[in-house]
């Protein structure tokens, strides 16, 4: 495959989806074709799976069930979206990827990293992005924005403890620091602009040989 993989990560709230937003323009003007996706969802029958995890209606869904469904649309992702698009030469962004199991379901839900990476490694065939941005940032800070700005439309995750944000976000320092390659940390605490420059600046820097 010959295209190019990076996915956002962090906690909720961090802003990767803003980001990423304002990034695409930018990134459509250098000349290779972007394909923008999200987890869970990216294609019909996931984008389901997602309406059926986030509801927070859903108290059933157990941890363990929780863990299953996000990796079988992460299957259908990748089969039918992101592979054919790397092997077209593309450049897919994706908003939450394999990390968001290991963060949120091996940590945030206590179901230990090593089940959580066995299921995404049988779900990808070990098939890793070539660039993970991490977005950092204060549990308290994240949580204030989402109640600030969507409050209306919080998610069964969103709605969760504040113990468990701060859980995902330990589990996410020590996912980055396994694998300093992969990812690069960026600064979400600074003001929007700021956190778009140094994320665009990563990517052209590394794939496109530029900083601007
Ligand atoms: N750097 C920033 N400073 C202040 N507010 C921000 C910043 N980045 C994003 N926001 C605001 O915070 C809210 C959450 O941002 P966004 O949805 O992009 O985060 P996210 O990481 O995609 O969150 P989630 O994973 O929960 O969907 C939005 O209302 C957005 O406008
Ligand atoms: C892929 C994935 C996601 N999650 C969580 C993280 C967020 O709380 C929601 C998705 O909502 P967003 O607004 O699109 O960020 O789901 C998870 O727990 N495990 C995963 O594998």
């Amino acid at each position: 495959m010959n295209g190019i993989f990076i996915s956002l990560e962090g906690p909720d709230g961090a802003g990767k989806t803003s980001v990423l937003e304002a990034m695409l323009p930018k990134l459509e003007k250098l000349n290779r074709e972007i394909v923008s996706t999200r987890e869970p969802g990216g294609n019909r029958v996931a984008e389901e799976i997602r309406q059926i995890i986030l509801n927070p209606e859903h108290k059933e869904i157990d941890a363990k069930t929780e863990l299953l469904l996000f990796v079988a649309a992460r299957r259908l992702h990748l089969q039918s979206k992101i592979i054919p698009a790397l092997e077209a030469g593309k450049m897919v962004i994706v908003d939450r990827f394999i990390d968001s199991s290991v963060a949120y379901q091996g940590f945030g839900r206590d179901l230990g990293v090593a089940a959580v990476s066995w299921l995404n490694q049988f779900a990808t065939d070990g098939l890793k992005p070539d660039l993970t941005l991490y977005f950092d940032i204060d549990t308290d800070v994240a949580l204030e924005r989402i109640r600030k700005y969507r409050s209306n439309e919080m998610n069964r995750l969103d709605l969760e403890q504040a113990e468990m944000h701060q859980k995902v976000r330990k589990g996410y320092l020590e996912i980055v620091k396994k694998e300093p390659d992969r990812f690069v940390t960026i600064d979400a605490s600074k003001p929007l602009e700021n956190v778009i420059t140094d994320s665009l600046a990563v990517i052209t820097d590394r794939f496109f040989g530029l900083s601007k």
